[in-house]
């Protein structure tokens, strides 16, 4: 039994019509039946005399109905003070995340909180997401969008929101790497390969890990903070890099990009959300935190 089932009992009962009452509530007749023949099943009596013309309620249709309306006006009763509650929050949260985070997944969480939680004022800060552990822990902001680190710093929840793999890319003139530097990558054959690579973060540990377990001393031409920046680095040939699936998914310069292959892939992302674990309790992060699951 549920609030549907009892809603759709609760207005056959009114209308003593199966017709117009799958009209009126949205269900086609048969969904109907089996709504209510479920819930006779459940209670053990039948709820409705039915021949071809006519429907009424039976003496224990007449007592569910007296049941079924009181729970109605509690269900109703307590959803209006849920929703007062969620109206009255108010104040400012603060989220850092990538310009990607932004456009992407996060979009579509903003706007939907927006509407739940209309008076609270999100103030977006955008970033490289390599920092968004350390913003959080410093207090800088109240929330953070980032990839899971291999180890989690004590005191920090993380809570996952999409995942990612991690891309090895190239311009695509000039060639940088040829098949076989792909297929073999060596020390030798790598040597004068230039990278752009993260300044900082778990793009840059895996792919230095990479590198190192293939003997390869990276020529670092640049070392930029964000991805959208190494996406842009590599699209204008200055040399290779890794990002993020997702970054190039949402980039206006994947047409200006190459894929490349590399066995084994590099570990993909687990991106989603940080937060202090102490200050979960603050009611605004609260509603933040909590609706994501
Ligand atoms: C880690 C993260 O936030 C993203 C979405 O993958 C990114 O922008 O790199």
């Amino acid at each position: 039994m549920d609030s549907h089932s009892l809603r759709l009992f609760l207005s056959l009962a009114d209308n003593l019509h199966f017709g117009r009452t799958s009209r009126e509530q949205h269900v086609s007749p048969s969904a109907l039946s089996r709504s209510i023949k479920q819930l006779e099943d459940e209670l053990g009596a039948a709820l409705f005399v039915r021949d071809n013309r006519s429907v009424r309620l039976t003496r224990e249709g007449q007592q569910f109905r007296e049941y079924a309306s009181e729970v109605m006006n509690g269900w109703q009763a307590i959803r209006q003070t849920f929703m007062q509650d969620q109206l009255n929050l108010h104040g400012e949260l603060s989220l850092y995340c990538s310009v990607t985070a932004s456009y992407s997944f996060l979009y579509d969480i903003l706007s939907s909180f927006r509407q739940d939680y209309p008076r609270i004022e999100m103030k977006l800060h955008t970033g490289d997401p390599a920092k968004a552990v350390e913003r959080v822990q410093q207090g800088l902001e109240d929330l953070a969008i980032g990839a899971l680190p291999d180890s989690l710093p004590a005191g920090v929840e993380f809570q996952s929101i999409t995942r990612s793999e991690l891309r090895f890319i190239g311009p695509l003139a000039p060639q940088l790497l040829n098949e076989e530097q792909l297929k073999h990558p060596t020390a030798e054959s790598w040597k004068d390969v230039p990278m752009i690579l993260s300044e900082e973060g778990l793009a840059r540990t895996r792919t230095d890990r990479w590198l190192k377990s293939h003997n390869i001393k990276p020529r670092i031409y640049a070392q930029v903070s964000g991805n959208e920046a190494i996406v842009s680095m590599v699209s204008l040939g200055f040399g290779i890099g890794v990002v993020p699936q997702i970054v190039l998914d949402n980039s206006p310069l994947t047409a200006r990009i190459r894929l490349y292959d590399i066995q084994p892939p590099l570990t993909a992302y687990d991106i989603g959300l940080f937060a202090l674990e102490k200050r979960l309790k603050d009611p605004l992060i609260a509603a933040f935190w909590n609706r994501q699951r």
